[in-house]
């Protein structure tokens, strides 16, 4: 897979030289290309910004330089065309499924904006995807970058070594994590569930899955609507 990332703060994207993704360039399944939105400015201040029509605070980026930008990085290849991802507040939130489905892209091109956001005529224009990581408010699209690239990354083939890591992912199955334990077996006074010391591996599962579904009956009932559970997984849901 290649990523090419465009934005005003190239550094923000240092942290993606690290750990997994790190690991995944340095063994070529993925190669990431981070562009300085700046180098596509005519001016002498290497303006990206302008105030928005129709007032409100804040500024707005503007079109040009973003165009000039996507168009030079896209043309990179002839008859390919990368698919164009936009984090944005006002996305459609970023879900575990839209990572696997980004995951099966050959090429993504990750517009970072900032201030009030990109002139809406760029995301007309370019925009396959517009993603939002979560209901909260960021100061611009790299942190959201950096996350939607983690989650992606991690579901390219070998990057994670135990590929049953990703099978058994909170919210492959829907459900949530449930809780994980190491040594010591007892900790300040707290032991270690025993059935995970068992050895019993049909009972291990019972009570992962049992622990999982208790969770995600408290933390996010959401995600338990509109599903059919095996009798096992309802004397646990009604418990
Ligand atoms: C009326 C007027 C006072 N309101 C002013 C605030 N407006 C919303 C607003 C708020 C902040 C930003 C800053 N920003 C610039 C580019 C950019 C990309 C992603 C995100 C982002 N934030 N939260 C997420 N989950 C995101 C993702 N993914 C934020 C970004 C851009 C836009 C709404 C209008």
């Amino acid at each position: 897979m290649r990523a090419d990332i465009v934005t005003i703060f190239p550094a923000y994207l240092e942290p993606l030289r690290l750990s997994l993704v790190g690991r995944a360039q340095e063994h070529g399944t993925l190669q990431i290309h981070t562009h300085d939105l700046r180098m596509w400015t005519t001016d002498v201040h290497r303006t990206v910004d302008d105030a928005p029509y129709g007032g409100g605070p804040g500024m707005v980026m503007r079109p040009e330089p973003w165009d000039a930008a996507l168009s030079q990085i896209t043309a990179r290849v002839a008859d390919s065309r990368p698919r164009v991802v936009v984090p944005t507040p006002a996305g459609t939130p970023f879900t575990q499924r839209h990572a696997e489905e980004l995951a099966r892209e050959p090429w993504l091109v990750f517009c970072c904006g900032r201030y009030e956001g990109i002139d809406a005529r760029v995301i007309e224009t370019w925009a396959d995807d517009e993603i939002s990581i979560g209901d909260y408010v960021l100061a611009g699209g790299e942190a959201a970058t950096l996350v939607i690239l983690e989650a992606v990354t991690r579901l390219l083939p070998g990057v994670l070594g135990n590929s049953a890591s990703v099978a058994d992912d909170s919210f492959s199955d829907g459900l949530l994590e449930g809780p994980v334990y190491t040594r010591p077996p007892v900790w300040r006074g707290t032991e270690v569930p025993p059935v995970l010391r068992s050895g019993d591996h049909e009972a291990i599962a019972r009570w992962r899955r049992s622990q999982a579904l208790r969770r995600t009956l408290l933390r996010r009932p959401d995600l338990l609507e509109h599903r059919e559970f095996a009798e096992a997984d309802r004397v646990v849901l009604a418990a």
